[in-house]
């Protein structure tokens, strides 16, 4: 059997690293266009921002290391069309020859492109996106050049928030606009967000929520950018409003979702049964929704990969869908979320009730001690637990995973009134700020 995988990002490796290592005489052929692979942009921010030494340890796996497995590998190499029914893929190797590779199973792992804002300005120079190694070091480099004081981030979801927050270490003015009245509006409800909004300007961040970017300005390099609200000088812009699916390859032939990602079942199969699609460039089901949906995430991309890789290698395997599990950690200022928020729920027209909580994390006795604000939201029909948002300056981040799995096994609020959660001054309480808010449920 051969597998071809376009796309040798975490998806990619994740299907390809399943297939070679379990499933040995499989023929792996890895085509991606980059230049590396297994960047994880998660780290972008750290490194920009100077929290990390530098940009080395965010590549985990590297071309010799498929190389030494056996799978062909082809890096600088963009496939420009696939003949699903011919079963080959056409592509321009390194040196820029047209080349083919046929399959078996084709793995789709093109991922996600982010969303350019479509506005007069758009292409001028000093405009950036962060989605690529090589954009991150653009952005590095932009940020030690003399005369760029002051940054414009546009969108406050997380590359927005994470690079603001970069930006600011680097000690830029910067100016962080959104959409929405609030950052991470997609993520928490309001009472959280402005938890995150008022950590974001105590630490000198100006906040431009609800204004929207109209037109950048300059002569070949930004130098203002005017919104619905105003005009601003700046000598950077950071465009981060969002990722939409890279289904280029493939549109015409397979079936797809509202974004354009392609249709996947619970295998990662496609509507060609030949070929699957993984990581952001695929749907994946929520528990929470208890629908196909979009979430654009390193997490699931791996998943997913994991999933595809075995099916195609001959064990079966369905996917468990996602309860799309986040978090940032800004400034100190730590949230994790799983499932839907109130304000997501209402969107998706699933009719939910809430309990909120707070309290410190451990008892009143122990110094280091932070508040934690907590939300478990449930549907009010079934009282199924749908999402549960978390905030503190402790780690907290641990709690998410139990939720996450409430969610998965479908859990209602009245089941965790009374689950057995450990009690020792040094983590937490014995009345603690799950079973209360658990407890506090209408
Ligand atoms: C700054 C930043 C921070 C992030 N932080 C987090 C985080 O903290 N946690 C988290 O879970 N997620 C995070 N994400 C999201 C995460 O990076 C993505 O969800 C993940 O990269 C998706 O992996 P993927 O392999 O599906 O797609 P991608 O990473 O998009 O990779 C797709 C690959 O396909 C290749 N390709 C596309 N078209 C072609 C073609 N025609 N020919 C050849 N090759 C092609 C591309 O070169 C690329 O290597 C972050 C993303 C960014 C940008
Ligand atoms: N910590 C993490 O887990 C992490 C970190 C970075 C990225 N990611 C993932 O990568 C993907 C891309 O991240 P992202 O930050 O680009 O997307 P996002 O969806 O997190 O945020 C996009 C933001 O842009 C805003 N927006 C949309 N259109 C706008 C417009 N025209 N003008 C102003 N604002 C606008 C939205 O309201 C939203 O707040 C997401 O799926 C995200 O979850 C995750």
């Amino acid at each position: 059997m051969k597998t071809v995988i376009i796309g040798s990002n975490h998806a990619g490796i994740a299907a390809a690293n399943t297939l070679l290592d379990n499933y040995p005489g499989n023929e792996v052929v890895l085509i991606d266009r980059n230049t590396n692979l297994s960047y994880l942009g998660c780290g972008t921010a750290l490194w920009v921002g100077r929290q990390i030494d530098g940009y080395e340890g965010l590549f985990y796996t590297n071309k010799e290391d498929f190389i030494k497995k056996g799978a062909k590998i082809f890096l600088q190499s963009s496939v420009t069309n696939i003949d699903f029914d011919g079963k080959v893929v056409h592509f321009e190797d390194e040196a820029g020859n047209p080349t083919t590779e046929s399959y078996d199973k084709l793995v789709l792992a093109t991922g996600s492109k982010p969303i350019v804002p479509n506005i007069p300005g758009k292409d001028l120079d000093g405009i950036h996106f962060l989605k690529l190694f090589q954009e991150g070091q653009a952005v590095d480099h932009a940020m030690s050049s003399e005369g760029v004081n002051t940054v414009a981030v546009i969108g406050a979801g997380y590359i927005g928030v994470e690079i603001a927050e970069a930006a600011k270490r680097r000690g830029k003015n910067v100016l962080l606009f959104d959409a929405m009245p609030t950052s991470l509006a997609s993520y928490y409800d309001p009472e959280f967000t402005e938890r995150m909004d008022a950590n974001l300007e105590k630490h000198g961040i100006e906040l431009h929520f609800g204004e929207l970017a109209t037109e950048y300005k300059g002569d070949t390099r930004v130098t203002q950018l005017v919104t619905d609200k105003g005009s601003y000088d700046v000598d950077m812009v950071i465009n981060a409003i969002g990722f939409t699916a890279n289904s280029d390859l493939g549109r015409e032939h397979l079936d797809t979702f509202r974004n354009g990602a392609y249709l996947v079942d619970s295998h990662q199969k496609t509507s060609d049964d030949s070929v699957y699609a993984v990581g952001d460039s695929a749907t994946i089901y929520s528990n929470a929704l208890e629908a196909t949906t979009y979430i654009a995430l390193a997490t699931n991309a791996v998943r997913s990969g994991i999933v595809a890789g075995h099916n195609i290698g001959g064990t079966v395997l369905d996917g468990i869908g996602v309860q799309g599990s986040n978090g940032i950690s800004i400034f100190g200022y730590n949230m994790v979320s799983t499932g839907l928020s109130v304000a997501a729920a209402a969107k998706n027209n699933i009719d939910v009730d809430y309990t909120d909580y707070e309290d410190l994390q451990k008892p009143g006795f122990i110094k280091e001690n932070g508040a934690v604000k907590i939300r478990i939201v449930y549907e009010k029909s079934s009282r199924r637990i749908v999402g549960a948002q978390l905030a503190s300056t402790e780690d907290i981040s641990a709690n998410i995973h139990m939720f996450s799995l409430a969610i998965q096994e479908h859990v209602t609020i009245d089941k965790l009134k009374l689950l057995d959660i450990f009690f020792l001054p040094h983590f937490n309480q014995p009345y603690n700020y799950i079973t209360m808010a658990a407890l506090k449920a209408k």
